[in-house]
């Protein structure tokens, strides 16, 4: 009798990492925004709206204006390796791949669209993977990024007869090793501009207001790494400022304050005239730093009176952020040896 797809012929006792951020669309054109938008904005972990009353919004409103709009924003960073998110997502698997050597085999999947977390999870059954660790790689837990990525990996578990052990990365906004490779990268990026910031604005993604209220530890966390990257520049920097905010609001709902684009006006109408601006929450560049942070949120400023602007990469493939990721693995993969 033929085995069934998810049931791996010989079990050689490997170690699978699977690595999951949020996903992007496949193309920066209006068709492929749509189809991801779609599948996003449908996830009752990041728009908390009973379906009945949102779905008509989704599919009447909102399918048929942002696709467009965002399609136009996503050309502007497109890459000749596809959607930057897509790429540096690829190429931290690669990277944490070759330090971990025989220990695992690195995998990456995204929460939305391609490579899809079920295919990966079972491409990584199939190799022999009896163990698999799953690293949504996300800084701070939210419902929406973090939750959302292990109701996918729950999904997977319920369709699936032959299971592996599992585990998954514990949200490490305040982990030691997350503050020291943020400090020693955002540093040497600031050490390299050809200016000296007055202020460094820690932009996190936002969230609405009301997920706070029911509960949600994101802004918690996003507010400890800010005061732990805080305490170490203060020791470094002792005169660079350093302020957190929120960025890409969605919606109409109230969303956490302060937002990124009202204080980088306000900053440069106040007089402040040179700002590195830095987005700790994110692993990859992507979107929301490329495009909202680094074009819009220079344009804001300089419009508002600021003459120096830096927008500062996220900790993507450098050797800082890939000695965490990896001692956040190896850690991991301790507790089973
Ligand atoms: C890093 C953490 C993130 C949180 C928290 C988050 C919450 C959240 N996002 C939306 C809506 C959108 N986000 C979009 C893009 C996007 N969001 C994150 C990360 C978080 N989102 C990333 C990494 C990206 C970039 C994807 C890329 O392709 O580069 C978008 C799509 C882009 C656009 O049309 O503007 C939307 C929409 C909500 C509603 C939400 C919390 C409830
Ligand atoms: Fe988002
Ligand atoms: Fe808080």
């Amino acid at each position: 009798m033929d085995r069934p797809a998810d049931h791996p012929t010989i079990l050689t006792g490997k170690v699978g990492v699977l690595l999951v951020n949020l996903g992007t669309p496949d193309a920066p054109d209006a068709k492929s925004v749509k189809r991801y938008l779609k599948q996003f904005l449908s996830d009752k972990r990041v728009v908390e709206i009973p379906a009945i009353a949102w779905q008509p919004i989704l599919r009447g409103i909102i399918l048929n204006t942002r696709p467009k709009k965002s399609a136009h924003a996503y050309a502007q960073v497109w890459t000749d390796e596809g959607s930057p998110l897509a790429a540096i997502t690829a190429g931290q698997a690669r990277a944490l791949q070759s330090r971990l050597g025989d220990a695992a085999i690195v995998r990456h999947a995204m929460r939305y669209q391609s490579p899809a977390m079920d295919k990966e999870l079972d491409a990584l059954l199939a190799m022999g993977c009896e163990r698999i660790l799953v690293a949504p790689l996300y800084p701070h837990y939210s419902g929406a990024t973090t939750a959302s990525a292990l109701d996918a990996l729950a999904d997977w578990i319920k369709a699936r007869r032959r299971l592996p052990a599992l585990r998954t990365l514990p949200p490490y906004h305040d982990d030691p090793a997350y503050i020291a490779a943020l400090h020693a990268d955002l540093s040497r990026q600031i050490e390299a501009l050809d200016f000296v910031p007055e202020l460094l604005l820690l932009s996190y993604h936002g969230m609405p207001e009301r997920t706070l209220h029911l509960g949600d530890p994101y802004h918690c966390h996003c507010r400890k790494t800010s005061r732990l990257v805080g305490e170490r520049f203060a020791q470094s920097h002792p005169d660079l400022r350093i302020e957190t905010t929120f960025q890409s609001r969605f919606g109409r709902a109230k969303w956490l304050e302060p937002a990124t684009d009202t204080v980088l006006i306000a900053e440069g109408r106040k007089g402040t005239k040179r700002i590195a601006i830095a987005a700790p929450g994110f692993s990859a560049d992507c979107l929301e730093t490329l495009e909202e942070l680094a074009i819009r949120g220079r344009d804001d400023f300089v419009a508002a009176g600021g003459t120096h602007f830096a927008s500062l990469a996220c900790l993507n493939t450098g050797d800082d952020g890939m000695a965490m990721l990896e001692a956040l693995t190896r850690r991991e993969l301790a507790g089973w040896i």
